[in-house]
């Protein structure tokens, strides 16, 4: 009987996971994989074999929670591989806060610690730890591990980590964690693979999906990254504004009496490309799809903010050799792709119009003095090789 791995990753706006054999050695082999999105709403799940091929899809009737439908996830799964066993989950967890820097097995200690760091990342930190608790509860055999989004950029220096505050905020823990992790954490894994003289390099990854970040990558390591203290700061998102002026903040709360909740809401759920479309919607696809006046806007604006801090990690890193998008609109959107990298021109960046429309994994024309890549990213890859590090006891192989 082969024993598996199961990755779960919680996004602000899907459930991905993917099944894994432990037997493949250090990157454990893809076995199924699949989502389930409009979690919060109308979930509805599509899961895949290795290959690609269809093997189940199953809309609930009524909306959900993670725990509601984390049940028939696992009978869903289990009834696809009756003949290997699972014993062992990993987690993605958002905030890591200033303590946990590496994957760690699930304990009561780690889980009060985790309890702890549920309002630094509001849309995420609960709903990473929910399925953590039903499991514990289902099957308590499991090995369980959670790995943090916050880990790969504690490479960072302190003066990318640092916030302008009195010296005793920072040593409280205010200070720049950077997120999507796991995600930068395989594409530069993956850039050593497939382009190993840009991955010496300087380069900057966009993972652009619901939220989004950039990071700034020299000699595979994190050394700046556009989302800081939370998963607010950086670039506009699909729900989120990004960086914003802290005197907004003030006046909501002063001037228009807002709660801190309802701050909270705004900033968490119902700005970036939702709020500035006017409610159109927060997911690119519809946008890029609607001939309203403020969906455009929206788009532009998602546009002139990610160039703009392209532009200040470009100086954090003293020039460019390579630029990848990943996630849902970098690996997705020709359209979206092509307008930031026009405004990239000042660095060198041509586009291969063709090669940018058929998503190849290169889409810079030879002239260009920065690579331009697509890569694919896998948080699940990413997860499933940490907890397989772990509960086989091997340390992780540095990035
Ligand atoms: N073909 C596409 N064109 C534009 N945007 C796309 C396309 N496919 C996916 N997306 C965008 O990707 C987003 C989801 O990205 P993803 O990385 O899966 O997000 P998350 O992990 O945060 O749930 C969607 O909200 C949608 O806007
Ligand atoms: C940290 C973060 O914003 O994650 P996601 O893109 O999954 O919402
Ligand atoms: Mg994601």
């Amino acid at each position: 009987m082969t024993d598996t791995i199961l990755a779960l990753n919680v996004g602000s706006s899907s459930l991905k996971f993917a099944l894994f054999s432990t037997d493949s050695g250090e990157w454990p082999e893809l076995l199924l994989r699949g989502a389930i999105e409009e979690l919060a709403t109308a979930p509805r799940l599509k899961m895949q074999a290795a290959d690609g091929t269809l093997l189940q899809e199953v809309v609930w009737k009524d909306s959900g929670d993670i725990d509601a439908v984390l049940p028939s996830l696992l009978d869903l799964i289990s009834a696809k591989r009756e003949r290997e066993k699972l014993v062992a989950v990993g987690h993605r967890v958002v905030h890591g806060g200033r303590d946990l820097s590496a994957p760690q097995l699930v304990t009561t200690d780690l889980l009060t610690a985790l309890d702890d760091l549920v309002p630094l990342a509001p849309l995420h930190e609960a709903q990473n730890i929910a399925p953590i608790r039903t499991l514990i509860r289902l099957r308590p055999e499991l090995a369980q591990v959670a790995c943090f989004d916050t880990a790969f950029h504690r490479t960072m220096p302190d003066v990318a980590a640092r916030i302008a505050l009195p010296r005793d905020y920072e040593a409280a823990g205010i200070r720049r964690y950077g997120f999507h992790g796991l995600s930068y954490e395989y594409v530069s894994r993956r850039l050593r693979e497939i382009a190993p003289h840009l991955s010496k390099g300087r380069v900057i990854a966009a993972h652009l999906g619901n939220g989004a970040s950039l990071c700034a990558l020299q000699d595979g390591r994190s050394i700046d990254t556009t989302m800081g203290f939370s998963a607010l700061d950086g670039l506009m998102m699909g729900t989120r504004p990004g960086a914003l002026d802290p005197g907004v903040l003030l006046h909501l709360l002063q001037q228009r009496g807002m709660s801190v909740a309802q701050v909270e809401d705004l900033l968490y759920r119902r700005s970036g490309l939702l709020g500035v479309s006017g409610n159109i919607a927060s997911d690119m696809r519809v946008l890029i799809a609607s001939s309203e006046p403020s969906a455009r806007e929206a788009i532009d604006l998602f546009i002139y903010r990610c160039a703009g801090q392209i532009g200040a990690l470009a100086s954090a890193l003293n020039g460019l050799d390579g630029f990848v998008f990943t996630a849902g609109i970098g690996e997705h959107s020709p359209i979206i792709r092509k307008a930031i990298c026009d405004r990239l021109q000042w660095l060198g960046v041509e586009i291969d119009e063709d090669a940018n429309s058929n998503n190849a994994p290169v889409i810079s024309t030879e002239a260009s003095t920065v690579e331009v890549r697509i890569v694919p990213t896998n948080e699940e890859a990413m997860i499933a090789h940490h907890t397989l590090s772990r509960v086989s006891g091997l340390r992780t192989p540095d990035a």
